[in-house]
């Protein structure tokens, strides 16, 4: 058995890329960025007023100073003139500041009669004007690879990027298998049960920026799971179940007859030891998880996640850890890591009473996962541990 972390370095290995595609700004939101952005265009690009009120010059801003009003810059239309001492030109926020001109005094402080103004002793700070370029540059690029946010989207609008080329998303086969499997709404029979970690795995897919298909479930015959894996054609191809010793655990024997080249089986960790990882003939990469529903999951969230974010150029895949202090004593852990479902709450984690893998009550209850080392000794209440939050 490999260590997680081999494991995870394997993965990674068998990633390949899935290409880019140039795509309109809109439909961006959650892509990784694959070429960066340029902007070419200053932001804003002329110095502009931060507030309504009249531009004049710094050094003439004094409480009882006079100005006769020569013109209006609004945004969208400046004003072309420069401006002479004991001139106000009337600006409005987001207009160009006039040649000439450098305070803008708030409307508030000043008095207007005819085409004069005043200044009101209650003036406040100037000088109420943003320095061009002073979001971002002309040469500002947005770095890739990135993974695009909510506000990215808007930065790349004010950057005048209406176009931009994002990575493909990587489409990820998921193939259940077991006679006992049905899908839910169907009617099972007495020895039957609802298949369930596919539809995680299928969401933590989408979440990571791929497409998941959820293929037909196979039954537990070589034929079945052969046809099944042939029609797995995507950029990830990933079996839920039978990968274990079990007489019909048979996805081991049918994917190297498949020609899946095996990188690994089998992993010191608790839950997902039977974990198969490959490479099909056609170049996607393999995972056969094991059919527990935790035990799938936590593979899922530990290898298949990061495969998806680094078909898509991602730099930092690896689910990110920080450390919690134990709510309770905790006992010796045995000789595979140990991700077990825990809550935190502030900075104290406590783990739940039952790990075994099939409990899907005992994971939607948790909140992050404590990591404990192969050999790890017994903890006491107070100790630092390292979690994954979920
Ligand atoms: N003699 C041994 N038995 C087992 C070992 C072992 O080392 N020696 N390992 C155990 C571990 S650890 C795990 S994990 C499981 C994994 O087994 P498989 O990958 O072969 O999974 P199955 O046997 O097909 O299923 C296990 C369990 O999960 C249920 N299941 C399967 N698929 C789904 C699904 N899509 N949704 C919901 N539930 C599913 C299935 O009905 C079984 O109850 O093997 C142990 N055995
Ligand atoms: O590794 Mo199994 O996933 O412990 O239940």
């Amino acid at each position: 058995m490999i260590s997680v972390e081999e494991a995870q370095r394997l993965c990674l290995g068998l990633a390949g890329t899935v290409g880019t595609e140039e795509i309109a700004l809109a439909d961006t939101a959650g892509r990784v960025l694959a070429v960066s952005a340029q902007a070419g265009r200053a932001q804003p690009p002329f110095r502009s007023a931060a507030m309504d009120g009249y531009a004049v010059k710094n050094s003439e801003v004094a409480i009882g100073a006079a100005f006769t009003v020569v013109g209006e810059s609004a945004a969208g239309h400046g004003w072309d003139g420069t401006l002479e001492a004991g001139q106000a030109v009337r600006i409005f926020t987001g207009a160009p500041v006039p040649e000439g001109a450098d305070h803008v005094v708030i409307q508030e402080d000043v008095d207007r009669d005819g085409d004069t103004i005043t200044i009101q002793p209650n003036l406040g700070d100037g000088p109420n004007i943003r320095p061009e370029g002073v979001d971002f540059p002309s040469d500002f690029a947005l770095k890739a690879p990135r993974r695009l946010s909510a506000i990215d989207l808007a930065l790349l609008a004010a950057m005048n990027v209406d176009r931009v080329t994002v990575a493909k998303r990587p489409v990820v086969d998921i193939l259940a298998t077991g006679d006992e499997l049905i899908m839910p709404g169907e009617v099972p029979t007495r020895d039957q049960i609802i298949a369930s970690n596919l539809f995680a795995i299928k969401a933590l897919v989408e979440q990571a920026g791929g497409i998941a298909h959820i293929h037909p479930i196979a039954a537990d015959t070589e034929e079945a799971i052969t046809d099944a894996m042939k029609a797995m054609t995507g950029d990830i191809a990933i079996t839920i179940g039978g990968a274990s010793v079990g007489d019909y655990d048979l996805v081991g024997k049918v994917s190297d007859a498949l020609g899946v080249e095996r990188s690994f089986y089998k992993i010191a960790m608790r839950p997902g030891k039977p974990l198969i990882a490959g490479r099909f003939p056609h170049g996607a990469p393999y995972l056969g998880l094991p059919g527990n529903p935790v035990s799938a999951i936590v593979c899922a969230l530990l290898f298949l996640i990061p495969l998806v974010k680094r078909m898509q150029g991602l730099d930092d895949v690896l689910p990110a850890t920080r450390t919690a202090r134990l709510g309770h004593d905790t006992p010796k852990n045995g000789p595979r890591t140990h991700y077990m479902r825990a809550t935190l709450d502030g900075d104290e984690v406590t783990i739940a009473g039952s790990q075994d893998s099939s409990l899907l009550t005992v994971m939607a209850e948790a909140n992050c996962l404590v990591i404990r080392p192969i050999g790890d000794e017994a903890r006491q209440k107070g100790e630092v541990v390292e979690i994954v939050p979920l």
